[in-house]
């Protein structure tokens, strides 16, 4: 018998937050076409979507990003939401060579309802998702009050503890 805290345990329906980057290609029309492969999925509903933000890179030197947020009500499991993230990456030419170095797609598992999973393969809430405005800002826009379960504060007061002067809304997105 699986406890909620277990990563294969499948709920019935759980609510999710996703973060979306992408600094290779046509950032953009990626961005948007991941999004919809994603509402696309059996087991899969789309509940909000950001604008888009475009973003100086944090980490070695690269192109800036466009990165954004969805909220999700999945029927799976963390690990097999975590799967067919990672499915789509490479379905969208995500080729891994360095860590935080550019990629066409990045799909990170920030939120899965109050979940704290901490796994050699997956990690929720996402670990770095605290100081990143990236993430951060987009999120705050659609789900200003979801609780981030290990400080203990919710979206809107996370994303007024980071410099945000490095994200800038992409117009008309
Ligand atoms: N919450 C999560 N969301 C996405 N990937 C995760 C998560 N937890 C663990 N992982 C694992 O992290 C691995 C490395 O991911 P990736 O190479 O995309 O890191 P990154 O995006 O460059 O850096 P960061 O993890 O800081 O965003 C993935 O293969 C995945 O198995
Ligand atoms: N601005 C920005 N910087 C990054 C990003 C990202 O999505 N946006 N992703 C990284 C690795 O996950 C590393 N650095």
């Amino acid at each position: 018998m699986f406890t909620k805290h277990d990563a294969e345990f499948k709920p019935k329906i759980q609510a999710s937050a996703i973060a979306l980057g992408s600094n290779i290609g046509d950032s953009l029309a990626i961005l948007e076409a991941a999004t919809a492969e994603l509402a696309a999925i059996a087991g899969i509903q789309l509940t909000a979507k950001s604008s888009w933000y475009i973003t100086k890179a944090v980490g070695p030197p690269q192109p800036d990003y466009i990165n954004g947020c969805i909220t999700l009500q999945v029927q799976m499991s963390p690990i097999e939401l975590l799967e067919t993230l990672l499915a789509i990456e490479q379905k969208f030419g995500r080729v891994r060579q360095e860590r935080w170095g550019p990629r066409s797609l990045d799909l990170d598992l920030l939120l899965y309802d109050d979940l704290i999973i901490d796994t050699p393969t997956l990690q929720i809430p996402h670990p770095r998702m605290q100081e990143r405005a990236f993430v951060l800002v987009p999120l705050a826009e659609i789900a200003p009050g979801w609780l981030e379960p290990i400080s203990g504060y919710v979206i809107r007061e996370l994303v007024k503890k980071v410099d945000c002067s490095d994200v800038h809304l992409l117009k008309g997105s």
